[in-house]
Parts: C-alpha cells; structure tokens; sequence
C-alpha cells in the first residue's frame, strides 16, 4: 500500500544548485569563450580535436529539458567544457587563460552550493 515500495535514488538529488551554479557561470567576467559552441568556421579543425564538444548555452538547454538525471552530470559537463578547453588551447592564451578560472570558480563554489543544500 504506497509508502513502502518507493525507493529514494541519490542521484535524482534536486538540481537547485545547478540552476544556481548557471546563473552565476553566464555571468561571470571570464565566461565569454564559453557562452556559445564553439564557431567551427572560424576554428575548423575544432571538431576533429575535441570529440565532446560542450558550452554553457547546451547545458543551460540540457537543464531546462531535464537532461540532466544528478547534480554530477551537470558538473560533468562543466568539466568538459574546461578539459576541451585545455586541450584546444594555449595556457597562456586568453581562451587558455580563461579556462583554468572558470575551472577554479567551479570547483570552489561548487562545494559551498552542494554542502549547504
Ligand atoms: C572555448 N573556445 C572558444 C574560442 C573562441 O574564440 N570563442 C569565440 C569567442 N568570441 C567572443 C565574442 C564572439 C565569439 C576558441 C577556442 C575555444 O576552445
């Protein structure tokens, strides 16, 4: 009757914090390389180096559709988008660069969005 057959799966943990986490990733200062998928006129050798191309508007899509069934699969894909970035790019480069701090804001208020929820 009900109640007991209902099993509660971690994984399909509220997604508040990715939602939270988008809002702040579109506006940061450094996100311009990432808001968008990457041009492949301008960069045509793009799509043969990088096998899983990923960008904040496909992930903001992915959440509103319900694509995403964890909090992990989110933050997975925000780390796609930082691993091909650095396979794509230079460090020193402006791209590069801008990688490895939107990489760093992540991971940083990733863990006070998920502790404290
Ligand atoms: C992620 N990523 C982005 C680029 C890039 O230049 N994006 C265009 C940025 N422009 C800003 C205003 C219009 C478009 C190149 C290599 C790469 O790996």
């Amino acid at each position: 009757t009900g109640g007991e057959d209902v099993i509660t799966l971690g994984n399909s943990a509220d997604l508040a914090p990715c939602v939270c986490m988008m809002d702040e990733l579109e506006k940061h200062q450094e996100a311009w390389p990432f808001l968008f998928p990457v041009d492949c006129r301008r960069f045509p050798t793009y799509k043969k180096i990088i096998k899983k191309p990923m960008d904040f508007q496909t992930m903001r899509h992915k959440l509103r559709d319900n694509k995403y069934q964890s909090r992990e699969e989110f933050a997975n894909d925000l780390r796609l988008v930082c691993n091909n970035c650095e396979t794509f790019n230079e460090d020193e480069s402006a791209v590069g660069h801008a990688g490895h701090t939107i990489r760093e804001f992540f991971e940083k208020r990733w863990r006070e969005l998920c502790i404290n929820s």
